[in-house]
């Protein structure tokens, strides 16, 4: 019998990809990972990753892969079952997807930008443990290749289930890290997981959409006089909500997250959902935040433009993608 820990990884993009192989590497754990567009292609030649943590030209294929959660199934019980998908809970329900696999022993770990996205599973799995994973990384996954270019940060504790002791679920949070740390990334147990939320989001809520409208990295978007326009009054207003959420940061964040890419002409993970047209994750960067402000009456002009356009932008990618449909006649008021 083996006393490895046994995960299944649901998302093998820049980030789970690149967690399947610190999981495998720190040697504590066997690795499922559930893959759709890649599948093909992983069983036969597994991923190429160039990381700027493990090094270039590796080839890595997780113990066991599968093409759907279904199949996982003769790998479980899990003991952590992570989900490193784009967080879009408007189109997927992924708790739904995932929830084959969930016994009542398994904790859930959601790494995934944004606020309040663990409503889906609290309220589906009340019993179970549902881990937070805050990443610092910047990863890519082009057709089964992962570039790697920033050191894998990654803090994980627990979305307070108020069933179960918060003893417990902190321990569960350490197992987690003590499976996930390794000689190369640096893995950490978030006493706050709130606040922790809140601060990445300074960069999340608007590097990543500004990025994605205009199409320019980070240091373009610098030269050309965005950062100082946009970006740190839009960075003052995501302070502003989280103090009306009860979460103080100070404004030293804002430089340290506008300073926190140099000197790379960096792409923000929804700059290259952008390029890929592929939906952004707008209510759990925006939406919510948005929502947040507008019930505790705080007045975020820059946050609710950027999320008007990013639906627009939304919208025209569902078009595309067949997922709705406009009327024929175009309607205008009578
Ligand atoms: N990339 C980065 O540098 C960073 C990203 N983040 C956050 O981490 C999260 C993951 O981002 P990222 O790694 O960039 O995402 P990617 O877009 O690179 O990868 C997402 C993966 O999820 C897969 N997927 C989606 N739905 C399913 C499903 N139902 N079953 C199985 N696989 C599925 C996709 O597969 P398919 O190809 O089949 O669609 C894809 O491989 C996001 O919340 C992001 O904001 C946080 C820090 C940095
Ligand atoms: C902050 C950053 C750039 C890296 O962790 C990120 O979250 C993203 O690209 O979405």
């Amino acid at each position: 019998m083996s006393s490895k820990s046994k995960v299944l990884l649901v998302g093998s993009g820049g980030v789970g990809t690149i967690a399947s192989y610190a999981l495998e590497y720190a040697g504590k754990t066997t690795v499922t990972s559930v893959l759709r567009s890649d599948y093909d292609r992983v069983m036969e030649k597994g991923f190429s990753i160039n990381s700027c943590d493990y090094g270039n030209g590796l080839v890595f294929k997780p113990t066991n892969v599968v093409n759907s959660v279904e199949a996982s199934k003769v790998f479980g019980p899990f003991d952590f079952v992570v989900v490193a998908t784009k967080c879009l809970p408007e189109v997927t329900n992924m708790i739904d997807v995932i929830a084959p696999a969930i016994t009542i022993d398994t904790a859930i770990v959601l790494i995934q930008n944004g606020i309040g996205i663990e409503t889906e599973a609290l309220a589906k799995f009340p019993k179970n443990v549902i881990l937070s994973g805050v990443s610092m990384i910047g990863s890519a996954n082009m057709d089964g290749h992962i570039e790697h270019e920033s050191p894998d940060m990654l803090r994980v504790g627990y979305f307070n289930n108020q069933n179960i002791t918060q003893s417990h679920q902190e321990a569960v949070s350490r197992k987690f890290v003590g499976i996930y740390q390794n000689d190369k990334n640096e893995c950490v147990y978030d006493e706050d997981v709130k606040f922790s939320r809140w601060r990445k989001l300074v960069y999340n809520a608007c590097l990543n959409p500004v990025c994605a409208l205009t199409g320019v990295d980070i240091g373009r978007l610098e030269i050309w006089g965005g950062v100082d326009s946009i970006i740190r009054k839009a960075m003052r207003e995501v302070l502003a909500i989280a103090k009306s959420d009860g979460v103080i940061l100070s404004e030293d964040v804002i430089e340290f997250m506008i300073r926190s890419d140099d000197p790379v002409y960096y792409r923000p993970s929804m700059l290259v959902d952008a390029e890929k047209q592929n939906l952004l994750e707008i209510e759990v960067i925006l939406g919510n935040p948005v929502r947040i402000a507008r019930k505790n009456e705080v007045n975020v002009p820059y946050l609710t433009i950027i999320y008007e356009l990013l639906r627009i932008v939304q919208s025209r990618t569902m078009e595309e993608k067949g997922m709705i449909e406009i009327p024929k006649e175009r309607p205008v008021p009578k």
